[in-house]
């Protein structure tokens, strides 16, 4: 009852009766929603700091944070929650573990599955994304570890990245590399980050950049040491927020409203592509292959 409170309050009239609809779907799997809107569930964890606005979401999905279909869920429910809270206006995405931002989309969900376990997964990948980038809150990306693929997706999805300064950490769209490809729309969001002669190069090659490396093209906005990530966030974000948000709000879609839209035109499209694609033998092999060979590095 109190989350349905805080909603009542903070929602657009616009987007409540969607949000009562689907209010046993979307809470019955919180573990916890406070009135100081701190909330969690399995894969995400939430803290809201009301007297800022900002609020910090960290992946919680050990060893790596594999974006499963769980997570995924989770984090689009999430990222919900605050985009119609009136009192939220920045969100930093981090990561609970150690070491890695996210090791990018779990691989096991593309593997050895079903047709329609295959098409329900890459629509959250989709709601991920179109929710992230298309975001009206400020986003900024806590890069504290490593983050390739789907990891580096998230990162570019925000408004700046901030990354752990260390040569050990690496962050690229890596899909090539796993006989796979990134579709048009991860491809957009890099040319978007940092232009198409970087994007070309790098997708066709599945460039990882060693943090340093990353920097230097714009890849990410800042390195600090690793210690440092959060705290730099949150200046980062004090700076971005100073900014009015109505200013700001009709500003970045601009920008980004036309990148969102060629997916949302064809969504279906691109899902039907995905899993005649991923259910293919050859990249089923691919994949497999390439799991043998992560599993391998660590005997
Ligand atoms: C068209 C589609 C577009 C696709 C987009 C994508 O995102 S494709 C995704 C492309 N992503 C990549 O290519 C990233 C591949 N991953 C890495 O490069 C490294 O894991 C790391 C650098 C992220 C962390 O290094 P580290 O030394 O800290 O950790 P570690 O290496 O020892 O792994 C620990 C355990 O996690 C396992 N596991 C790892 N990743 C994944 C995964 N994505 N999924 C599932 N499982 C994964 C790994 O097998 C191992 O399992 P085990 O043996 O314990 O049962």
């Amino acid at each position: 009852m109190a989350a349905l409170a805080v909603l009542r309050r903070s929602a657009p009239a616009r987007l409540l009766s969607g949000t009562l609809c689907v209010h046993s779907r979307v809470l019955a799997p919180w573990r916890q929603y406070q009135s100081n809107r701190h909330f969690s569930n399995d894969k995400i964890l939430v803290e809201m700091d009301e007297s800022t606005g900002v609020a910090v979401m960290k992946m919680k999905n050990p060893p790596v944070n594999g974006l499963s279909l769980e997570l995924l869920t989770e984090f689009s429910i999430s990222l919900e929650k605050l985009e119609i809270d009136r009192g939220c206006r920045g969100l930093i995405l981090t990561s609970a573990s150690p070491k890695v931002f996210s090791a990018g989309l779990d691989i096991t969900e593309m593997c050895g599955k079903s047709a329609e376990h295959y098409a329900a997964f890459w629509k959250a990948v989709q709601e991920m994304w179109l929710k992230l980038f298309g975001s009206n809150m400020v986003t900024i990306a806590a890069i504290n570890g490593s983050s390739p693929a789907g990891g580096c997706l998230m990162a570019m999805c925000c408004d700046y990245r901030i990354m752990a300064d260390s040569p050990k950490y690496a962050i690229g769209l890596n899909e090539t590399q796993l006989g796979i490809v990134a579709p048009f729309w991860f491809k957009d969001t890099m040319t978007h980050t940092v232009g198409s002669r970087v994007t070309e190069q790098s997708l066709q090659l599945g460039q990882m950049y060693p943090a340093p490396a990353a920097l230097k093209f714009g890849l990410v906005d800042q390195l600090v040491p690793e210690d440092k990530v959060q705290i730099t966030a949150a200046a980062a974000m004090a700076q971005w927020l100073s900014v009015p948000d109505h200013a700001r709000q009709i500003t970045k879609p601009m920008i980004r409203k036309p990148i969102v839209d060629r997916l949302v035109k064809q969504r279906e499209a691109d899902i039907d592509n995905f899993v005649s694609f991923i259910s293919k033998e050859s990249i089923q092999k691919s994949l497999q292959a390439y799991m043998d060979r992560l599993k391998q590095k660590k005997q």
